[in-house]
């Protein structure tokens, strides 16, 4: 069975709004529910471990409570950093579940073949994260803000949520980053210093985590476009051609 928790207890500074993100609606829907009932979904999926603030575990308990469709689900109180907020979700984790997801509550766009992507490869390997590759140069600064190194882009991907860990894998992973003081800024992180290798699943670039404003007009896009990105861009291809009359280059094998 796989447990899947989801820190969900930020501040959400940097969306300066004054709440927690995760209940902000995008396309008439919180965020936390909208993510919660995607997991729901997945047949392994077992049990939903909720952490959020001390003060909005009663209120939260309450809204779930009211919500159908819902695999199984906890509520717990998070910590100060999302590191914390995890491990506190991890004490939670039922003696049959096998395999444990992170999912940050504020990556509302997640699909349900991507998390059935990571179950099976985690089953198969242990430990697997979602990625995509990295579309932009990414630069090293150096302490004086000048650019110390250029790593190449071929290697680079941006790391997303769920990632997805055999259960004993996961819960020594924590422990060790707790004896030793570490903190990462995600649970792979933990988990490599292990020496576990970490296998990269190639997930969507649309699975955003909500993070400021800006994010919200994306996410709500994205949720409200009913057409998806393969139909939008045949829509915007045959726009194109139409505009310049069939003068628009088309790459062997891609023709319309
Ligand atoms: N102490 C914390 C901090 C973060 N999170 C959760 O971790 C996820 C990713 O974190 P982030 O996007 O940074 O959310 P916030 O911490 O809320 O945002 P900010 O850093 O802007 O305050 C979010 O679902 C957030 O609720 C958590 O459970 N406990
Ligand atoms: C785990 C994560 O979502 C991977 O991109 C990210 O590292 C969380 O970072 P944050 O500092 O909590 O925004």
């Amino acid at each position: 069975m796989v447990s899947v928790v989801f820190p969900a207890a930020g501040q959400a500074h940097r969306m300066q709004v004054g709440l927690n993100k995760v209940f902000l609606t995008l396309a008439g829907k919180p965020m936390l529910l909208r993510t919660l009932l995607t997991f729901s979904k997945v047949p392994d999926v077992g049990e939903l471990i909720v952490a959020v603030g001390a003060d909005e575990v009663e209120p939260v308990t309450s809204l779930l409570g009211r919500v159908k469709g819902l695999a199984p689900w906890r509520v717990v109180e998070g910590g100060t950093e999302r590191q914390y907020s995890i491990r506190n979700g991890l004490a939670l984790v039922s003696e049959e579940a096998d395999i444990v997801l992170v999912h940050d509550a504020a990556r509302p766009l997640i699909r349900r073949d991507t998390i059935e992507e990571l179950i099976r490869v985690v089953r198969a390997e242990g430990a697997a994260i979602i990625a995509v590759p990295e579309k932009n140069t990414i630069k090293i600064a150096a302490e004086d803000g000048t650019v110390a190194a250029t790593p190449p882009r071929s290697s680079l991907w941006q790391v997303q949520t769920p990632q997805g860990f055999r259960k004993d894998i996961l819960m020594e992973a924590n422990r060790k980053a707790d004896e030793d003081g570490f903190l990462g800024t995600d649970d792979a992180s933990l988990v490599e210093r292990l020496g576990v290798p970490v296998r990269i699943v190639r997930g969507e670039y649309s699975n955003i985590k909500v993070t400021t404003p800006e994010d919200m007009v994306v996410a709500e896009a994205i949720l409200r476009n009913d057409m998806g990105a393969g139909e939008l861009m045949k829509t915007a291809v045959h726009e194109a051609k139409r505009l310049l009359g069939g003068v628009v280059r088309c790459r062997k094998g891609e023709e319309e």
